[in-house]
């Protein structure tokens, strides 16, 4: 047996194919959509997850606006790009792509966002609302990729009522915001938030009826460790570079052979990550919406 495919490539694709009539009743409207991206440093991982933010803003007719900013950079400067961003009337929502050097205080840049543009849903007001269970779809934005995981899963016709799911790592963007977002009424999942202080890991991955792995350690969770017909979810993204060749891949939390195992499950590359990039469009273009 082997695996059904989430395929994550595929269904954001088809939201993108309906955002872009979403955009053009905006334009109609005479409302363009604009997506702002805050990068700062040289990271080639990070450089290239924004390029393919703005190839897909591209592609459904949405602006893009681009500030690329030296790794040297003071605090006090790239909040000044913040406050420029917050007053930028083509700017509908951005992000600031993390993790950002350690130099600087991510906290307080979040902070310092408007919070109707973010478009991350990482800004601590949004997540309160995450918390308050008043973000219902068009009140403000939820974090991207725990919205895309449920989407994911939801286009796929997969239920996760009464469910155990085990959600491996507590990381701010996925594991902690998912974990709230699960246990909504509307979802009713039982979540299980496992990190790296938890005792007997197997165990709770042997219960688990759906596993979402968001830990960034490669290859951690093995076909051996998962319950037979197990949803898997990959989430986690490691860039290994090749010592010798210098080539870097990108690799997975999740082993080769758990789709053996597995009855479905969302490949990585190709499945959580377009997702996350899909539901950032969506943020956008609901900000807009709601202007
Ligand atoms: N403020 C902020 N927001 C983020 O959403 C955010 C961030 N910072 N920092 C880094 C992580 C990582 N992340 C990914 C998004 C898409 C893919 C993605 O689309 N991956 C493709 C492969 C991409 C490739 O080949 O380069 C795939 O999975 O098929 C991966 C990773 C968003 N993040």
């Amino acid at each position: 047996m082997s695996a059904q495919i989430l395929d994550g490539k595929a269904t954001a694709a088809a939201i993108r194919t309906e955002l872009t009539e979403r955009v053009s009743a905006l334009k109609a409207r005479g409302v363009t959509p604009g997506l702002g991206t805050v990068l700062v440093g040289d990271d080639p991982g990070s450089h290239s997850y924004v390029g393919g933010k703005h190839r897909d803003c591209e592609q459904v007719g949405i602006r893009s606006i681009r500030r690329d900013l030296p790794g040297d950079i003071t605090q006090e400067d790239l909040e000044k790009v913040i406050d420029e961003l917050n007053d930028d009337d083509e700017t509908t929502g951005y992000i600031v792509q993390l993790p950002l050097p350690a130099h600087l205080d991510a906290n307080a840049i979040l902070e310092r966002m408007a919070p109707e543009k973010d478009a991350d849903g990482l800004h601590p007001t949004n997540l309160g609302r995450l918390v308050l269970n008043v973000s219902a779809p068009m009140d403000s934005p939820l974090p991207c990729t725990p919205n895309g995981i449920v989407e994911l899963l939801l286009r796929h016709d997969i239920h996760l009522r009464g469910k155990n799911v085990l959600v491996v790592g507590r990381g701010v963007t996925v594991g902690r915001p998912l974990g709230l977002l699960l246990t909504r009424r509307e979802i009713n999942a039982t979540v299980t938030l496992a990190h790296t202080g938890t005792v007997d890991l197997e165990r709770h991955l042997s219960e688990a009826d759906v596993v979402v792995a968001a830990a960034g350690m490669p290859g951690m969770i093995t076909a051996e460790h998962l319950k037979p017909g197990a949803v898997v979810l990959d989430v986690g993204v490691t860039r290994v570079v090749d010592p010798e060749t210098g080539k870097a891949t990108l690799r997975g939390d999740v082993a080769q052979d758990a789709a053996g195992v597995a009855a479905w499950l969302s490949p990585n590359p190709g499945g959580v990550g377009p997702m996350t990039r899909a539901m950032l469009l969506m943020n956008v273009v609901e900000a807009a919406e709601r202007q």
